[in-house]
């Protein structure tokens, strides 16, 4: 367990300033090469942070050396079903951004052997040395990936069922039925997760200001599987303003930011 956490919570105006400043966090890690390893994850959330490293790709950021393996994937979609999160990261993330289709790895939610598959994925990161920079966004509920409230804080990769809420909030993206959201899905474990060398998670907009909340203040506890975050040693939460309105050290992480500077060597780290 990591023994030295640190989490840094960033408010910034809106959503695309959270994209902007999330993306130039990853471009950096992209940038210290000489084979970046990003984790990339679904929903809407990281949508303008990918609409903002795929201008910085345009504009000369090398990624051509980028490995991304993405957090999850529903079990019985086929890769090819636009919803399938397969689908969803090659259009979002890999065309988006060009990175090199071969090195873009979703887990597999179609294997006739899905704890095999599962294990494999987690081999096939180790292989690639590990993750440096996961890029996350939270349920309303907590979620990372699709970890549920209940999950293991030290899960790996594994089959899990999601929950009715969740199948709710994703029925959108299946013509508002919950019920055409697949039960269950395979993803990166919390434990997974905390294994990655950086964090980085997105949030916007009210919906989420109680998971923002709860997961940067709250105790720690599977009820939150975000809460995790809080043992990891390199965390940075960027939200914007209506997903940071229950935090209540609100005061205190915009005294913190004010003085960042004060010191002789600023740090990355103000108030976490
Ligand atoms: N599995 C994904 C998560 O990785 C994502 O963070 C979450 C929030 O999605 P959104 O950003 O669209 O609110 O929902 C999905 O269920």
């Amino acid at each position: 367990m990591p023994y030295a956490a640190r989490m840094e919570i960033i408010v910034l105006p809106d959503a695309d300033a959270v994209g902007r400043h999330a993306a130039g966090i990853i471009a950096e890690t992209i940038a210290a090469g000489p084979q970046p390893v990003i984790g990339v994850a679904t929903g809407s959330s990281p949508l303008a942070t990918y609409r903002e490293l795929a201008a910085l790709a345009a504009r000369g950021l090398d990624v051509s050396r980028t490995t991304a393996f993405a957090l999850d994937e529903y079990v019985g979609l086929e890769p090819g079903h636009p919803q399938s999160y397969h689908a969803v990261i090659d259009r979002e993330v890999t065309r988006r951004i060009r990175l090199d289709p071969a090195r873009v790895h979703v887990p597999d939610g179609s294997a006739d052997h899905l704890e095999a598959a599962c294990t494999a994925y987690e081999d096939a990161i180790a292989a690639a040395g590990g993750v440096d920079i996961q890029l996350l966004g939270v349920g309303a509920n907590g979620h990372i990936g699709f970890n549920e409230p209940g999950s293991s804080l030290g899960s790996s990769t594994r089959v899990k069922t999601l929950a009715p809420g969740t199948r709710r909030d994703n029925a959108r993206f299946f013509g508002g039925d919950p019920e055409a959201v697949p039960i269950h899905c395979v993803t990166q474990g919390i434990g997974t997760i905390l294994r990655a060398r950086r964090l980085l998670l997105v949030a916007t907009g009210a919906a989420k200001a109680d998971a923002v909340a709860t997961l940067s203040e709250g105790p720690l506890g599977a009820y939150c599987p975000a809460t995790a975050l809080q043992l990891h040693p390199d965390t940075t939460v960027v939200v914007d303003e209506a997903a940071a309105a229950k935090l209540t050290l609100r005061e205190y992480y915009d005294f913190a930011r004010d003085h960042a500077n004060d010191l002789s060597r600023p740090s990355r780290f103000t108030n976490g």
